[in-house]
This record gives structure tokens, C-alpha cells and sequence, in this order.
């Protein structure tokens, strides 16, 4: 694994989507797993503004996000769908139908995740994989627990992280109970993972998740046995690392 510390958030972001601006640029067909989330979005906003400058094109590429609120639909303001309008496909010259989230609508959501599955493995391996972390040591919405599932599967959203996404909602009885997500054996299976962390409010969780026991109840400590893992910290988040 390597991990980089940043000192501020702007050269963090940058560093991100230079690194996803590089893949782009030397592999024009990447297929990327994109996260959503508080962390990315000045990261997207950086990718936009490379974009803006002519320095690469996304049009061939792919793309297929961690996860989707289940209930929610696509037009809802907090949908994830909706994040990815508004953050980055909006602004890009992505083919949206090379743009891919699970359908949180979907009226079989067993269903549903077969059909996200299928569609990942005919794209073929995730080049680039860009993750958050969140404070119980969730990725994608895989939560804490006595097991992982690999692939997309429906899953429950520990009552942290509907705190957590609280802020979005007008209540927290509007934030769903439910969603669908990307399993670990899927991101596990990307060519390389970039896993991004920013504040002080996840120093512990960073720390049990890089230098931690490898378990499923943190679930971002498998990311340990990933061959091609890169982190990117702030000081914050960094400051409990050995
Ligand atoms: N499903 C998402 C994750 O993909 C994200 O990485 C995490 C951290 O979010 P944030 O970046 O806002 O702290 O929580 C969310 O609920």
C-alpha cells in the first residue's frame, strides 16, 4: 500500500484526479468505479476543471458507481444518481449511457443486482476503483458485520451511517433504510483502489482500517490485502498513524 499525507484539501483533490486524469489519459476505454459522498466532490470539481482545459476527453469512458439508495428515485435531489449529475456527468462529455448506477427503483432489487453484476463483468475489470471510508469502516455501503457479500447485493444501512448522511435530508427519517451496493469481491477485483479520507473525525477509522486487524467489521481493512492499494489522507485523518 501506498499511503500519501497532504497538507490541505486542495492539493489532496488534486492529486486524486491527477491520478484519474493519468489513467484517462494513457487509457482513453478506462473503466472507473466512482464513490459519492462529501470526499469526492472536490475531487469531480477538480476533473471538471482539467476537463474544462482540453486535457482529456471522457467519452470513451466507463463508468459504474459503488451504490444507490434503495426507494430513492433517480430524480430525487439526494439520489446518488443525481450527486453524479450534478458533481461530474453534467460537466464532461461522458456518454451517458456508459454512466452506470444501481437502480434504486428497481421493483426486484435481487434483480437489480444481478443485472449491475452482468454489466460490470462484460466492461471487464475496474481500472481504477476511487473509495471514501465511513466512520464505522464502511466502503461502498459494505457495513460492519460477521460477513461480507462479494458481489451487488440489497443491504441495510447501519444506523451511524444514516446519522452520518443525515445532513443531506431535510429529517433523519427521510434517509433510507436500505440500498443497493458494489460487494468487496468487486472492489476488491479493481486493478487499483484510491481510497481518499479527509478529517480528524475519521483518524480512528483510518487507523483500524490500513494498520488494523484484517475483519469484517471494518470492512475497509480488507482493503490491506489489495496489491495496487493507493491512500490518500489529510494530516487529520492521518494523525493517528504509526
Ligand atoms: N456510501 C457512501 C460511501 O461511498 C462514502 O465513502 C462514505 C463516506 O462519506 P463521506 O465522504 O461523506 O464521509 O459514506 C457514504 O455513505
Amino acid at each position: 500500500m501506498n499511503i500519501l499525507i497532504f497538507d490541505g484539501d486542495e492539493k489532496l483533490n488534486e492529486a486524486a484526479a491527477n491520478i484519474i486524469a493519468g489513467l484517462i489519459q494513457t487509457k482513453p476505454r478506462a473503466v472507473l468505479g466512482l464513490a459519492t459522498g462529501g470526499t469526492p466532490v472536490g475531487i469531480y470539481r477538480h476533473l471538471v476543471s482539467d476537463f474544462k482545459l482540453g486535457m482529456f476527453s471522457f467519452k470513451e469512458v466507463t463508468t459504474f458507481n459503488l451504490d444507490e439508495y434503495a426507494g430513492l428515485p433517480a430524480d430525487h435531489p439526494e439520489s446518488y444518481y443525481a450527486y453524479m449529475r450534478r458533481n461530474l456527468f453534467d460537466h464532461i462529455d461522458i456518454q451517458p449511457f456508459q454512466t452506470h448506477l444501481p437502480n434504486g427503483k428497481a421493483p426486484d432489487a435481487e434483480e437489480e443486482c444481478r443485472r449491475y453484476d452482468e454489466l460490470i463483468d462484460k466492461a471487464g475489470q475496474l481500472d481504477l476503483q476511487l473509495l471514501g471510508l465511513g466512520h464505522n469502516g464502511h466502503i461502498g455501503f459494505n457495513e460492519p458485520g460477521d460477513e461480507l457479500i462479494g458481489g451487488t447485493h440489497v443491504t441495510e444501512l447501519a444506523e451511524a451511517t444514516r446519522e452520518a448522511n443525515a445532513r443531506y435530508f431535510q429529517s433523519l427519517d427521510e434517509v433510507p433504510t436500505r440500498a443497493l451496493t458494489m460487494g468487496v469481491g468487486t472492489i476488491l477485483k479493481a486493478k487499483m483502489i484510491l481510497l481518499v479520507v479527509k478529517g480528524a473525525d475519521k483518524a480512528d477509522i483510518v487507523k483500524r482500517a490500513l494498520q488494523g486487524p484484517i475483519t469484517t467489521k471494518c470492512p475497509g481493512s480488507l482493503l490491506q490485502t489489495h496489491p495496487n492499494l493507493v491512500v490518500l489522507l489529510d494530516q487529520a485523518a492521518a494523525e493517528k498513524l504509526a
